[in-house]
This record gives C-alpha cells, sequence and structure tokens, in this order.
C-alpha cells in the first residue's frame, strides 16, 4: 500500500491506495500530534510514503519525524519540476513554484489534453492555465476567501461581521454584508475573468479543487470539481517513478 499526503498551509489531505485503488482517506491538521487523523489502515502494510507540500521547513520536518517515527517505509517528497510528460512549467525557477500547483496540473493533464485552467481555491487562490500542447502559459497567485475575511477582521479596528458563506453580489446595507457580499462579487469577478481567458487562450476545462472550489462553482465558475487533484498528479508521478 502507499500513502499519498497533501499538505497545504491550512490543512492536509491523505489517501492510502493498493494497486491503484482507494482503500481509506482523510483530512487533518499538519501541526496536531495526529495529522493523518482517522487513518485505521495497518502501519505495516505501507510500503512508501509519498508527499507534496506547500507548508514551511519547520512543519515540514515535523511530518517527516511524525511519519519516520509511525512507519518503517521510505518517505518522498516531490517538488514541482520543469517538465514531464509534455507538460511545461511556464517557470524559469520551477523549483520556486509551490509543489501542490505542479502536481494539480500533472493531474490535470492527465484528464485533459484540449488545454485547461486549474484552480485551486486553498488558503491562497491559484490560477493556472495549461494549453492543448502541454505548454504552461502562467498563472495567478490570489489570497483565498479564509485569509481576505482574516485580513479584514485583524488589519481593520471597526470592521466587525460573522462571516456568512453568501453568494449575493448585491450591494450590502451593513458591515456583515458589505463584506461578505463583497467576497462573492470579487470572487465573481475573478471567475468571469478566468472564463473570459479562458475563451481568449482557447483552453476547453476547468478543474477545480481545494476547499473553496464548491464556493467558487456556486459563484458560476464553470468547472468541474476534481477534490483531490494534488493527490491524483502526485500519485501519478509517483508511480512514475516507482515504474508503475
Ligand atoms: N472544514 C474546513 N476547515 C478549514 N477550511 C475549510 C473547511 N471547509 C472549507 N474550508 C475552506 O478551505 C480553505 C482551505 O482549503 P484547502 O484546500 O484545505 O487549503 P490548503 O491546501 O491551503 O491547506 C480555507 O481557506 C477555507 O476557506
Ligand atoms: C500559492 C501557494 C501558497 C498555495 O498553497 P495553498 O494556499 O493552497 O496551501 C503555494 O502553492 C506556494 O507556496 N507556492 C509558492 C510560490 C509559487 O507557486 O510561485
Ligand atoms: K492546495
Amino acid at each position: 500500500m502507499r500513502l499519498l499526503v497533501d499538505a497545504g498551509n491550512s490543512r492536509l489531505k491523505w489517501r492510502v491506495e493498493q494497486v491503484g485503488q482507494v482503500i481509506e482517506e482523510g483530512v487533518g491538521v499538519l501541526d496536531s500530534s495526529d495529522p493523518l487523523q482517522g487513518m485505521s489502515a495497518p502501519v505495516g502494510a505501507v510500503s512508501r510514503v509519498s508527499i507534496s507540500t506547500v507548508a514551511s521547513e519547520d512543519k515540514r520536518q515535523a511530518l517527516l519525524g511524525h511519519l519516520k517515527s509511525r512507519f518503517n517505509a521510505p518517505v518522498t517528497f516531490y517538488w514541482a519540476e520543469a517538465r514531464r510528460q509534455g507538460l511545461v512549467n511556464a517557470y524559469n525557477d520551477f523549483s520556486r513554484m509551490g509543489a501542490d500547483r505542479w502536481h494539480a496540473m500533472y493531474g490535470a493533464w492527465q484528464l485533459s489534453r484540449c488545454g485547461f485552467v486549474v484552480v485551486d481555491a486553498g488558503s491562497a487562490v491559484t490560477v493556472d492555465y495549461v494549453d492543448p500542447s502541454g505548454r504552461h502559459l502562467g498563472g495567478f497567485i490570489l489570497p483565498g476567501l479564509h485569509m481576505m475575511l482574516r485580513s479584514l477582521k485583524t488589519d481593520a479596528a471597526r470592521i466587525r461581521f460573522d462571516p456568512a458563506q453568501v453568494l449575493d453580489t448585491r450591494p450590502g446595507a451593513s458591515t456583515g454584508e458589505c463584506v461578505n457580499h463583497g467576497l462573492a462579487w470579487l470572487f465573481g469577478a475573478m471567475v468571469r475573468q478566468i472564463d473570459s481567458d479562458a475563451k481568449a487562450c482557447g483552453l476547453k476545462d476547468v478543474l477545480v479543487t481545494g476547499g473553496d472550489a464548491e464556493r467558487l462553482i456556486g459563484l458560476g465558475l464553470a468547472g468541474v470539481h476534481h477534490p483531490s487533484l494534488v493527490l491524483d498528479g502526485l500519485g501519478a508521478i509517483d508511480a512514475e517513478d516507482h515504474g508503475a
């Protein structure tokens, strides 16, 4: 069995697989005593652990320590690459790209050959464009929904509100409405921009992942939800590197 891990800035997603079949999966918190919360697969049955992470070096080391003490199996971190199987990174310095972005793009590359957009609505929102030949055209990094709400709460003295996941984009008539409608309005505008870029670049598919994926689809993003695109891409790369 192999254990795949996507350790983001907010949450850690994990999946145990045997010959391509998902045995179990879950979500944990990276800097908790049990980041693989809920995992019941026998420890001895895990033959390797493969990880995609964008967490800090301290958190990465702590995760590595946890995995080494729990499993008697090799642990490999996978990072962004210049190219793989026809997918070509736009970054000059590919090592600076978040591993999650590369793995999500590679997951998408397994599914779509007609040009695609990957939207990962996690702690930060990332948008990446890939043309039908596999050339990454570049992307965008924006603060995520939760991050924006937190910055309004902590960096402005008189903005007090309860966050609400509304889809309402009408002008607000209270602080709460102005903030909550404001975020829906901003993300609605982003969704239209993605749609217009995709049309202009001739990209047919939009694949959406991350904790706020459904919210973006609710705001009109015409994409297909792939909840574990990062793990899918990581799994494909891990299989290739193990000759599977
Ligand atoms: N149960 C949850 N716990 C934390 N965040 C959640 C939850 N459900 C939805 N979210 C949203 O998902 C975002 C995090 O998405 P995720 O893909 O897990 O991020 P990351 O990959 O950065 O760890 C948060 O910013 C939040 O808005
Ligand atoms: C942009 C990100 C913070 C997104 O990670 P997330 O918020 O989903 O945990 C991550 O991909 C990252 O740290 N990237 C490094 C910078 C770059 O991709 O250029
Ligand atoms: K992510």
